[in-house]
């Protein structure tokens, strides 16, 4: 029972700081993204309480859930604050991948722009090869509240690199490893979404040998960094 505490209350903590990376890079207005993580070993995940602003949000606020998005009881759960409202589509990509740990929403305005046309990103920078390793796709419309998200997300990703899709009309859901991944994926597809844009304006991007995508993949998923 201790050691699920403290697994819950790190989660808490690295949940709400990662909120306020959605703000500092620019990716969401008002209440309008949420990041959650899975609790390791355990069915249960850590997601922001809905509608509450960034800067307002603390470690303790943060809601448990299970991974059908039903808010825990017992010690840590926090039966006074509903869970975000994206929350059945991230329990559902917590059931159906389990090799993710962390799930991310925003509306970021290029990738959100993308979303709205129904246009997957093509993988034409370096950028989109290194962390996407090919195009960012584009999943189904879905109504926003149940896990019909999470449906559409789960099975855009499962045949892709990328751990970003561009939910149409809505915007980007980025999954990683953990919550931090899944941040960096959400600020990585909002700047190749901006970047491949204004390229558009200039006339059509030159594509990348998928070849050369797959080892700028390899590279930076094995080698790049400490
Ligand atoms: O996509 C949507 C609504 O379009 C949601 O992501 C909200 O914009 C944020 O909701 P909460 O996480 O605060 O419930």
């Amino acid at each position: 029972m201790r050691a699920l505490l403290g697994a819950i209350e790190r989660i808490r903590s690295e949940v709400c700081a990662l909120h306020a990376e959605l703000t500092r890079n620019g990716l969401v207005v008002w209440t309008a993204g949420n990041v959650s993580g899975r609790v390791p070993g355990h069915e249960l995940m850590v997601i922001k309480p809905s509608g509450v602003s960034y800067d307002d949000l603390r470690p303790e606020l943060m809601v448990v859930t299970d991974l059908f998005g039903t808010p825990a009881s017992g010690e840590w759960g926090n039966p006074a604050l509903a869970p975000s409202s994206d929350t059945a589509a991230h329990a559902y990509v917590y059931r159906h991948m389990p090799e993710v740990g962390g799930v991310v929403h925003t509306h970021s305005t290029y990738a959100t722009a993308w979303a709205a046309r129904g246009e997957p990103i093509p993988c034409v920078l370096t950028m989109m090869g290194d962390e996407f390793g090919g195009e960012i796709p584009v999943g189904p419309f879905a109504l926003i509240g149940d896990d019909s998200i999470g449906q559409g997300i789960v099975a855009t990703l499962q045949s892709s690199t990328s751990p970003a899709v561009l939910m149409k009309n809505h915007g980007p859901f980025t999954i990683g490893k953990d919550a931090r991944a899944a941040v960096k994926a959400a600020v990585m597809c909002e700047e190749v979404a901006k970047t491949v844009h204004v390229s558009r304006q200039l006339g059509e991007p030159a594509a990348i040998d998928p070849a050369l995508i797959d080892a700028l993949y390899a590279r930076y998923q094995n080698v790049y960094g400490q």
